[in-house]
């Protein structure tokens, strides 16, 4: 059985808008923020949950852990339906919203620590445990003593994520763990959580804005719009969709004219020596390399892999029917 299963669930808000009628005439008007998703996640696997603002993802997300009762359809979570046995469900489950926090902002983070360890019953031995392998890879040592409003944002999102995994969940939810965070906040992030799938086999669900999150810790990734889900797939799979590119940079020996003579590249952009080629993101970059190596003198080259970024945006551009049929 999935750990994660989830059959044509839906959420619908109902929300009183101004109407034509009057201007005290309020018309209920229903938001289908999730209108019929369905899939299945196996346990140990992380899964990027990727969409536009308002695609349905944060609604997801809160029928997983219980918050919010679905309008329609099936969802089970370890085999529990989370919005019947949420108290059950929470010992199984960590959820870190980067927006918002956890901890009890005027206490030191080892005291909001100390409170967990008593809400969720954990063992003694279990939570110092827990809590001192989060303090040594999330380098937590020195911050234990700090209120958590003086924390920054980086050092409040690691306090966070330790305080979602002291009771050993099973499954983590994050959504956006890496927003607003520095550059090397957000490489020890990563960090920790590759380690704490490969090492523990916790199931991971990751929200995100940064396409670098997903390109550096899931195969898989979903892709919602408009509530309902747009791909499931391989990483690999989305450039193949969005008709991606990569880029062939290629040093040659000296500035010679732009290089249109190798069959299935494209010149891009020249600089000096240095000559840009285009090729899509499907075929491999092996012969391309040749023929130009055969042809041209070369001091050096390198592949760029397509930006996800790129390829989502052209998935969202267009009309919601013209992106449905791209992705068939
Ligand atoms: N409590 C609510 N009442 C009414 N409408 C809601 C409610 N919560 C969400 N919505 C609507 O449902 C849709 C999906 O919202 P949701 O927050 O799930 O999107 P999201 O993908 O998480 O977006 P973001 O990336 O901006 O966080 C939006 O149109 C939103 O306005």
């Amino acid at each position: 059985m999935p750990f994660i299963e989830l059959e044509s669930l839906e959420k619908v808000f109902t929300v009183r808008v101004r109407g034509n009628a009057g201007p005290f005439r309020r018309e209920k008007r229903e938001v289908r923020a999730v209108d019929g998703i369905s899939f299945a996640v196996e346990r140990g696997e992380m899964v990027g949950y990727i969409g536009p603002n308002g695609a349905g993802k944060s609604t997801t997300i809160k029928m997983l852990t219980g918050i919010l009762t679905p309008s329609g359809g099936r969802l089970r979570v370890a085999g529990i339906d989370p919005a019947r046995e949420r108290t059950r469900l929470a010992q199984r489950i960590g959820v870190v919203f980067g927006q918002r926090t956890t901890l009890w902002w005027d206490l030191p983070l080892k005291d909001s620590y100390r409170l967990m360890h008593r809400m969720y019953r954990i063992p003694d031995a279990r939570f110092r445990e827990n809590l001192d392998r989060c303090v040594e890879l999330l380098e937590l040592g020195e911050l234990l003593d700090v209120p958590v409003r003086q924390l920054s944002l980086g050092q409040r999102m690691r306090g966070d994520i330790a305080a979602a995994l002291l009771h050993d969940p099973e499954v983590l939810y994050l959504d956006e763990p890496t927003i607003g965070l520095d550059v090397v906040s957000k490489a020890r992030v990563r960090e920790f959580l590759r380690d704490l799938n490969t090492s523990r086999g916790t199931t991971v669900l990751l929200t995100t804005h940064d396409l670098t999150d997903i390109e550096q810790l899931c195969s898989r990734v979903m892709v919602i719009d408009h509530g309902r889900l747009m791909y499931d797939g391989e990483l690999s799979g989305l450039h193949a969709v969005g008709e991606s590119e990569r880029l062939l940079m290629v040093d040659l020996e000296r500035e010679l004219p732009p290089i249109t003579d190798v069959p299935g590249a494209r010149f891009v952009r020249s600089e000096g020596p240095r000559q840009w080629l285009a090729f899509p993101a499907t075929t491999s970059a092996a012969p391309l390399v040749a023929a130009v190596a055969a042809k041209y003198p070369l001091l050096d080259l390198s592949v760029r892999e397509p930006d996800i970024e790129a390829v989502i945006a052209k998935m969202y551009g267009g009309t919601r029917e013209e992106r449905r049929e791209s992705l068939r």
